[in-house]
């Protein structure tokens, strides 16, 4: 399988006034089709940085990421544009819907935005909230949802049309552990469908569900789970850990 996602020893630094903050500290990280890596660390420990970086939302101070084998920093701005609105779909805790937008209208607009035509944006919005089991949820409006089927909705969003990389930084933050685990499932099983993902949770029963868990101190990686080989199973059962 190739690689979706490559941290190159990956370093960041911010200024804070005089200060600088090393926010990240070569960090080399491999992310395939099909796998999910969770982050795991303190505050401040990097690991929002580490996503901004890997979403190409902004730049190392050293290091190099690859996307799909391009690295972002050899890309022009448009490019580089171009791989986050078409290849990156990202989580956030708090959702992000428009409320205006029904959960079709919403998935598709990130394909509307990039100049699919109208028919097929909503072709293939529907398709994503099929696979993660709200297609009679499509005509709804983000308030007319439970907090579980909004995360739902976010998803489908991240993942609908091309994406080859789903990020999320505590998607299940806002849930209860039930609509947390299914969350989980459901960007697993996204996955497996040919997406890679990195998530950031606290939750370490939540990021049993991952293939391999990274953990970060101080903007190193401090530890890292072997990567086990996709248990498929998890998909219809408990997790493994
Ligand atoms: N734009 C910025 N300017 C200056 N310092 C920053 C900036 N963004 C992050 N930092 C610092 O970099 C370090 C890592 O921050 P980051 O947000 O990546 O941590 P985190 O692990 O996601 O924390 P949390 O779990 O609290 O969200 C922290 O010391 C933070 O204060």
């Amino acid at each position: 399988m190739s690689d979706v996602l490559e941290l190159r020893r990956v370093s960041k630094t911010y200024l804070d006034g005089a200060d600088e903050v090393h926010a990240l500290h070569e960090v080399d990280l491999s992310v395939e089709t099909g796998k999910m890596v969770a982050v795991m660390g303190p505050s401040g420990s990097g690991k929002s940085t580490l996503l901004t970086i890997a979403g190409a939302l902004e730049s190392p101070t050293a290091g190099e990421v690859l996307v799909a084998g391009q690295s972002v920093s050899s890309m022009s701005r448009d490019d580089r544009a171009r791989l986050r609105r078409r290849a990156i779909g990202y989580v956030f805790q708090d959702f992000n819907l428009l409320p205006g937008l029904t959960a079709a209208e919403n998935v598709a607009l990130p394909l509307e935005l990039d100049g699919v035509s109208a028919g097929r944006a909503r072709a293939a919005g529907l398709r994503a909230l099929e696979e993660l089991g709200l297609a009679e949820r499509a005509s709804r409006f983000p308030d007319q949802l439970s907090g579980g089927e909004r995360q739902r909705v976010a998803i489908a969003r991240a993942v609908v049309g091309d994406r080859r990389l789903l990020l999320a930084d505590e998607p299940t933050g806002a849930l209860d552990s039930a609509n947390g685990e299914a969350v989980m499932r459901l960007m697993l099983a996204a996955c497996r469908r040919g997406l890679a993902a990195v998530v950031v949770t606290h939750d370490a029963q939540l990021a049993s569900w991952a293939d391999q868990v990274v953990f970060l101190r101080d903007g190193r990686i401090a530890d890292r789970t072997a990567a086990r080989p996709g248990p498929d199973s998890l998909l219809t059962g408990e997790p493994a850990r």
